[in-house]
């Protein structure tokens, strides 16, 4: 994670090529630097991009669900819940520069943000059931919050990816912007969000979002009991093992 501050924003670029997928080790770097910013007080503002051409996040990293170690299991999926309790409920402006595709995982951690800019020809979606896997509340609870009942659930039968133009249309994303200007815009709409007071902004972000967090704290044991069990599914590694076989099948196509 390469992560640094321009004055009062912090700019987090994911960095772990080829896909940015996000595994364990990944994933606890990644909240240890939201958490920093978070705690900072000089930071008011955090935008998240990729530093790898064509890809902003790959999504969790499939090997971590595939043959997995359950104690393992089990950690990761901490770190993806705390991951998502922390954009979600961060008390500073988030941007998600979208710069590259942004599937499942990926597009999750654009939605936990407060806007989202993306660049044009790029696909994004929670693509879990073309995987065999199910989104589980709390992802469905961030796209519903977003683009609405009808649209999310249609989506998340699909597990559509949609194109940018798609995601703009249906508010899944805020702006297209060419990928030269990406990080100019995500400045400029940091500045809009910093022309309201702080505690007013974030006074407002808690009233719309705190309901669905305290439910992922309410059941976070019971959700990682349940991702487990799904996971090392016979049915669902199978599943999955097809899966991973297509990625380097398409590869190699
Ligand atoms: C009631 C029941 C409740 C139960 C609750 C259960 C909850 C379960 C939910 C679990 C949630 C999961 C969310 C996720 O994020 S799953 C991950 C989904 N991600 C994807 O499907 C992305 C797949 N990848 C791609 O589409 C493409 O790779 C790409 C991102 C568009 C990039 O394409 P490109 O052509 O540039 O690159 P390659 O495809 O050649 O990939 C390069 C190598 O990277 C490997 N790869 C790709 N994605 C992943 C990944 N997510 N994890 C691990 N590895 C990945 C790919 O296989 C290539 O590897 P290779 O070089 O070794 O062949």
């Amino acid at each position: 994670m390469l992560t640094f501050k321009e004055s009062c924003i912090g700019v987090m670029k994911l960095s772990k090529p080829p896909v940015n997928s996000l595994n364990l080790e990944y994933l606890t770097e990644f909240n240890i630097a939201i958490e920093k910013l978070e705690n900072d007080k000089s930071c008011r503002g955090v935008i998240i991009t990729s530093a790898l051409p064509k890809i902003f996040s790959a999504g969790l990293d499939i090997l971590e669900m595939y043959q997995p170690n359950t104690d393992r299991l089990r950690q990761f999926w901490t770190q993806v819940q705390q991951l998502w309790i922390n954009l979600y409920g961060s008390q500073v402006a988030t941007v998600a520069a979208i710069n590259g595709h942004a599937p499942a995982g990926g597009c999750l951690v654009s939605l936990s943000c407060d806007y989202r800019i993306m660049a044009p020809n790029y696909t994004i979606g929670l693509n879990e059931t073309q995987l065999g896997i199910v989104a589980p509340f709390w992802f469905s609870d961030t796209i519903t919050n977003t683009i609405g009942f009808r649209k999310a659930e249609r989506a998340l039968q699909l597990g559509y990816m949609f194109t940018t133009d798609e995601a703009k249309a249906c508010g899944l994303i805020d702006k297209i912007v060419p990928p030269d200007q990406i990080m100019a815009v995500a400045h400029e709409e940091m500045k809009k969000m910093f022309a309201v007071p702080d505690f007013a902004r974030q006074i407002t972000k808690n009233q719309c979002r705190k309901q669905f967090i305290d439910k992922l704290h309410a059941k976070r044991d019971a959700d990682t009991d349940n991702f487990v069990n799904f996971i090392t599914k016979d049915s669902i590694q199978k599943a999955m093992g097809k899966y991973l076989e297509s990625l380097k099948k398409r590869k190699s196509g």
